[in-house]
């Protein structure tokens, strides 16, 4: 998944809230991929401090809004701000400065180097990038790479992967990789965080302990959430509000009880992987 060269050019009652609250808001995306429109006019608000789900049938357009509000798909109409900032098809380099953060449906991690190694390539404005503060300023490389180690020491700690620090990251399981996913976010102090997906594949162990971290982070850190995930119990356990997609643009967006039992919702999974959205 790559951005196109075109580029050039849980906790319930928390649904209803004031405008001021928006952290992230997305109007009217478009985008098409040929004849397909992934995205017909998607709409979206995250207010700060919600663990936000995202949900909808398979093709809904879920991961291809995330790719556009993270700038790895270009978007073809619509307007995306992050803090009442306009940053609509800026690079991902920039989102991210921005302090949004995602994870992808099958992880990305590096798989031939350690998962300590993968928290420090983290991109967090390390000095040691540039030529000029490697040979002029090397006591403040030093300084920072110490810091960025100490730092992935802990993170790793917070996700229980400390044990595997040295183990190459192609053979961590695939709940463990879904942690080392979350693990990189929390390298850049995020404001904002985009999973995708992250319980496919993880054992009901580390599901527990992926769905526990994300409440402690929400909770103590103050960091919000959207999250795309097909399954129900966790979604209706850890969101609120949440938002429904289908065809490309929102459904309804509600307190989880609140679309469990609307019937637009039922209507749009019929016929497609889930009969019914009950938990
Ligand atoms: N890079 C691409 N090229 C062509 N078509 C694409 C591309 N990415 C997504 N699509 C199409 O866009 C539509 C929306 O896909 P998307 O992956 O966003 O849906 P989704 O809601 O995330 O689905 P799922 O729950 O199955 O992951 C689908 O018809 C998909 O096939």
């Amino acid at each position: 998944m790559t951005r196109e060269t075109e580029e050039s050019g849980g906790p319930h009652g928390k649904t209803s809230r004031s405008d001021d609250a928006v952290l992230l808001k997305v109007q009217g995306l478009v985008r098409d991929f040929d004849s397909l429109r992934a995205l017909d006019g998607a709409d979206l608000e995250v207010h700060s401090d919600t663990i936000t789900g995202l949900i909808g049938p398979n093709g809904a357009g879920k991961t291809t809004l995330f790719n556009v509000v993270t700038g790895f798909h270009l978007a073809q109409g619509g307007r995306v701000t992050l803090n009442g900032q306009d940053i609509t098809n800026l690079p991902p380099h920039r989102i991210f400065r921005h302090g949004l953060c995602r994870t992808f449906q099958i992880p990305r991690e590096h798989q031939s180097l350690s998962v300590l190694e993968n928290l420090m390539l983290v991109p967090i404005g390390q000095q040691g990038e540039g030529l000029f503060n490697a040979w002029l300023r090397p006591g403040a490389v030093r300084r920072q790479e110490l810091a960025n180690r100490k730092k992935a020491l802990e993170v790793l700690e917070f996700v229980d992967l400390s044990h595997v620090r040295d183990e190459y990251a192609r053979n961590l399981s695939g709940g463990q990789k879904k942690l080392l996913e979350l693990a990189r976010t929390l390298m850049t102090d995020p404001t904002l965080v985009l999973l995708d997906e992250p319980g496919a594949g993880v054992n009901p162990t580390l599901m527990h302990r992926l769905t526990d971290n994300i409440r402690y982070l929400n909770r103590e850190r103050g960091i919000t959430f959207l999250v795309i995930e097909h399954d129900m119990d966790m979604i209706m356990s850890l969101c609120d509000p949440v938002v429904v997609m289908s065809e490309g643009r929102q459904l309804m967006t509600g307190s989880p009880e609140e679309v469990r039992r609307d019937p637009r919702v039922l209507e749009a999974y019929l016929g497609g992987q889930y009969a019914t959205v009950e938990g």
